[in-house]
C-alpha cells in the first residue's frame, strides 16, 4: 500500500467517508436479528435457517478474502470499496425484496461476498492516508461508526415501530436504505481519491505488490494463538449476538422484541466510545496481551452470567461490552507487532478466511442445535444446547490469549517489539 500525501482537511474528509460507508454496511451485516423472531412466525423460517441467513455471509469469505486483498492491492483500495459497497447494495435489495427464502440467501450471499473485501480495502485506505500518523486512532474511529450501525439496526425496533408492526420486510427495506447510503459515501471517496490521485501522479504511482503462496503459512507461534483466539472470539460473539441474542432475550428472558433489541445494543454502545479508548489507553501504557487476555476472559464469564442467571442480564451485558470493545482494539495492533510489517496484509486476510469459516460454522451449528432441542419461548431450556457450544467455544478462546500473553506477550517482549 502506497502512503498518499494530500491536504489534512482531505485525509480526514476521506475518514470522515469510509467511516460513514462503514456505519450503513455494520447497519446491513447486523438486520436479521431483530426480524428472526417475524421471519419465523410470518414465514415460518426455523432457526436453521435463520441462522442460515447469516451463515452465509461468512462461508464465500473463507476463500474469497484472500482474494480480495490481491484485488485490492492490484486496483486500489478505492476502486475495491466503490465496486464492493455497490455488491452489497445489490445483496440488501435482493435479501428485501426476494419472495421466498432462496432469494434471501442469495441476498445475504451477496452482501457477504462484497462485504469483507468492503472491510479489507477500508482499512487499506486508512493506511494509505494516514500512513505514519493516526493510522490506528482513525482505524479505531472506522470501526466506531461501524458499532455505531451495529447499535442502530439494534435499536430500530425502538426508532422505527410502524417500520416493524407491518412484518419482516420495511426493516429490511430500512437496512438497503442503509446499504445505499454507504454506496454514496463510497462514491464519493472513490470520486475525491481519483482527484487525489491524479494531483500526486508523478510522486505516488502505485505498484501492484504480488501475492506470493509460498508465504502464506510462515508466520510464528504468537500469531498461530492470535489467529485461533480471533476465530473463536468472533464465532462466539458474532454468532450470538447478530443472529440468536435477541431471540434468545426474548425467550429466555422474558423481554420484549424492543427491549431485547435495546439490550442488545448497549454492547454496540459501549463500543462505539470504548474500542477507541481502550485502543489509546494500550498505545500509552505499551502493553497488548494482557488487555486482549482481560478481555478474552470476561467473554466466558458474561456468557456464564447470562445463562445460570434470570436477572443477571444487565451484568452480562455490561461485561460483554467490555470484551467487544477491549478484545478489536487490541487484536488488530497486537498482529501488527507479531508478524513482519510487509506481511501484514496476509495474516490479516489469513485470520479472516478461518475467522469467516469459524462464524459461518458457528451460525450453522448454533441454529442446528436450537432447532434440534425445539429452543423456543414455550420451551427456553431448548436454548441450553447453544449455550455451552458458546460457552465452551469462549473458553478455549480465552485459554489461547492467555497463552500468547505466556509465551509473547510478557513486558520485556513486547517492549523489544516496539523498538
Ligand atoms: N461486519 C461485521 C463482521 C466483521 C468481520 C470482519 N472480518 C472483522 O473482523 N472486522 C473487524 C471488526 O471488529 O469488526
Amino acid at each position: 500500500m502506497n502512503p498518499i500525501t494530500p491536504s489534512r482537511a482531505t485525509a480526514w474528509w476521506i475518514c470522515a467517508l469510509v467511516a460513514a460507508a462503514l456505519y450503513g454496511n455494520y447497519y446491513v451485516y447486523d438486520s436479521i436479528g431483530p426480524v428472526a423472531d417475524a421471519l419465523q412466525a410470518q414465514r415460518g423460517f426455523s432457526d436453521t435457517q435463520v441462522g442460515l441467513l447469516n451463515a452465509v455471509y461468512s462461508l464465500p469469505n473463507v476463500v474469497l478474502i484472500l482474494l480480495g486483498g490481491v484485488l485490492v492491492d492490484r486496483f486500489g483500495a478505492a476502486k475495491v470499496t466503490l465496486g464492493t459497497a455497490g455488491i452489497c447494495l445489490l445483496g440488501a435489495l435482493l435479501t428485501a425484496l426476494s419472495p421466498n427464502f432462496e432469494g434471501m440467501v442469495a441476498g445475504r450471499l451477496l452482501f457477504g461476498i462484497g462485504a469483507e473485501t468492503f472491510g479489507i480495502s477500508t482499512l487499506a485506505v486508512l493506511a494509505e492516508y494516514f500512513a505514519g500518523s493516526n493510522v490506528a486512532f482513525t482505524m479505531g474511529l472506522a470501526l466506531s461508526l461501524g458499532r455505531l450501525g451495529s447499535y442502530s439496526t439494534d435499536m430500530s425496533p425502538t426508532w422505527f415501530p410502524h417500520a416493524y408492526a407491518q412484518g419482516w420486510q420495511p426493516p429490511l427495506l430500512i437496512a438497503a436504505a442503509m446499504a445505499a447510503a454507504s454506496f454514496a459515501a463510497a462514491a464519493a471517496y472513490w470520486w475525491i481519491d481519483r482527484r487525489v490521485s491524479a494531483a500526486a501522479k508523478h510522486t505516488a504511482e502505485k505498484q501492484a505488490q504480488p501475492f506470493v503462496w509460498r508465504d502464506l503459512l510462515h508466520f510464528g507461534k504468537a500469531y498461530w494463538y492470535l489467529l485461533i483466539l480471533c476465530v473463536l472470539w468472533y464465532s462466539v460473539i458474532l454468532a450470538f449476538r447478530s443472529t440468536f441474542s435477541i431471540k434468545y432475550f426474548q425467550h429466555v428472558h422474558g423481554l420484549d422484541l424492543a427491549a431485547a433489541g435495546e439490550m442488545n445494543s448497549y454492547v454496540f454502545l459501549a463500543a462505539v466510545f470504548a474500542t477507541p479508548a481502550f485502543g489509546w489507553l494500550c498505545d500509552r501504557v505499551g502493553r497488548y496481551a494482557p488487555f486482549l487476555a482481560f478481555g478474552a476472559v470476561l467473554l466466558p464469564i458474561s456468557l456464564a452470567v447470562m445463562a445460570l442467571s434470570r436477572s443477571g442480564l444487565w451484568v452480562s451485558t455490561a461485561l460483554i461490552g467490555v470484551s467487544f470493545s477491549l478484545v478489536p482494539a487490541v487484536m488488530w495492533p497486537l498482529a501488527s507487532k507479531v508478524v513482519a510489517p510487509n506481511r501484514f496484509g496476509t495474516a490479516i486476510g489469513l485470520m479472516w478466511v478461518v475467522q469467516n469459516a469459524g462464524i459461518g460454522g458457528a451460525n450453522l451449528v448454533a441454529g442446528w442445535l436450537n432447532t434440534r432441542a425445539g429452543a423456543s419461548a414455550q420451551n427456553p431450556a431448548g436454548y441450553n444446547d447453544m449455550m455451552w457450544f458458546f460457552g465452551i467455544c469462549s473458553v478455549i478462546g480465552a485459554v489461547f490469549a492467555l497463552v500468547l500473553w505466556a509465551t509473547a506477550g510478557r513486558k520485556d517482549q513486547e517492549l523489544a517489539s516496539r523498538a
